[in-house]
């Protein structure tokens, strides 16, 4: 079918890219004073690196290997009888199996033993021990696995914050969302969410499919929270999210090997078209002032922009004291000037 929206933008592919020429070209850091002067580099952009030098997970990870090296260790999981999971709706479950039969059911088609139906799709998202202390980190979760990866160090050992295991079932979509670092779908908060975070998402087996939409475009993706509620990019229900059509969609496929750059703040939605085994890692990419220091969770905003949203949720709270003609035009009027004084004036 076509589809209707925005045309896609390929993500560009680098073949080789070093520490340096990443950092030069492609990750313009950005310094407090860069922040304080307000002359920020350009948008950063997703770019799939090629090439990577990653150790030999990318051979070694089968399926008999991955069940023999990391064992019965029990996962929680999500299981779903569509693949398109769907929060809103809650289309799915969440199960625990030992890591062995999870890999072997998630690389099947039909299963045997299941818990929904027999074509049920699986994902695993690992996390931290104790799921509201411990930080995801796969050195400490699967450290057999973890010797065989080699993670690009393109970025400051200070600034990691993270590593994500991710192992889905051919056909597994995962709804568009903006990463906050830890956990994807059991931590509830502002409703503005969240720390954010920079994203290597490494494919080391099977491929997939990555749609990105920019932070510019957050007005057209009606989110609710970290997530777009239009779940079907591919044919989504204009009637409902009419604005949808104005979002930019960028997109790229991942090959066995390949690494995605998400820059923090940007959205994604993944299919994976097959049985896949992926890593990412999140660091933080402001300056370590910006961040809230009791923030082991990463799932807090830099403590400036709270700070701005608490006084906006003042300032809303005071408009609710005029009569509601009188409240529409200053809200309005309120917007307007956010929008002359906070936007970037280069996005167009
Ligand atoms: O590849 C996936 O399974 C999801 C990737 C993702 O959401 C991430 O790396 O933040
Ligand atoms: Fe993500």
């Amino acid at each position: 079918m076509e589809r209707r929206g925005q045309p896609a933008v390929q993500v560009p592919s680098l073949d080789g890219v070093t520490r340096e020429r990443f950092l030069r070209d492609v990750y313009p850091r950005i310094s407090f004073s860069a922040i304080v002067s307000l002359s920020l580099p350009p948008q950063r952009e997703p770019v799939v690196l090629k090439g990577m030098e990653l150790g030999p997970c990318t051979t070694k990870w089968t399926v008999d290997y991955l069940s023999q090296a990391a064992g019965s260790k029990e996962v929680k999981i999500h299981v779903s009888a569509v693949p398109q999971m769907d929060f809103l709706s809650k289309n799915f479950v969440y199960r625990t199996l030992p890591f062995d039969v999870f890999v072997r059911r998630a690389a099947e088609i039909k299963h045997k033993d299941y818990f929904l139906s027999e074509d049920e799709k699986y994902y695993l998202r690992s996390v931290g021990e104790d799921v509201r202390k411990d930080i995801a980190d796969i050195r400490k979760q699967f450290p057999v696995l973890a010797e065989d990866v080699q993670i690009p160090e393109y970025f400051e050992k200070e600034q990691f914050f993270s590593s994500v295991f991710r192992i889905s079932s051919a056909g597994l979509q995962l709804w568009t969302h903006y990463d906050v670092g830890n956990n994807m779908v059991s931590i509830k908060c502002c409703g503005w969410h969240c720390g954010v975070m920079d994203n290597f998402l490494i494919q080391v087996t099977g491929r997939k499919r990555v749609v990105l939409y920019s932070p510019r475009d957050v007005p057209y993706l009606y989110l609710s929270g970290t997530k777009s509620e239009v779940l079907d990019v591919d044919n989504p229900d204009f009637e409902k999210y009419p604005l949808f059509v104005k979002a930019k969609r960028y997109e790229c496929y991942l090959e066995a090997g390949d690494v995605l750059f998400i820059p923090a703040l940007w959205f994604h939605n993944v299919i994976s078209e097959e049985f896949g085994v992926a890593l990412n890692v999140f660091w933080k990419h402001l300056p370590a002032e910006c961040y809230d220091k009791s923030d082991t969770y990463g799932n807090k905003d830099p403590t400036a922009a709270s700070r701005a949203i608490q006084i906006l949720d003042r300032a809303l709270k005071t408009l609710e004291e005029l009569p509601e003609e009188y409240r529409d035009f200053y809200a309005r009027r309120m917007v307007l000037r956010i929008q002359e004084k906070a936007y970037r004036n280069d996005y167009g």
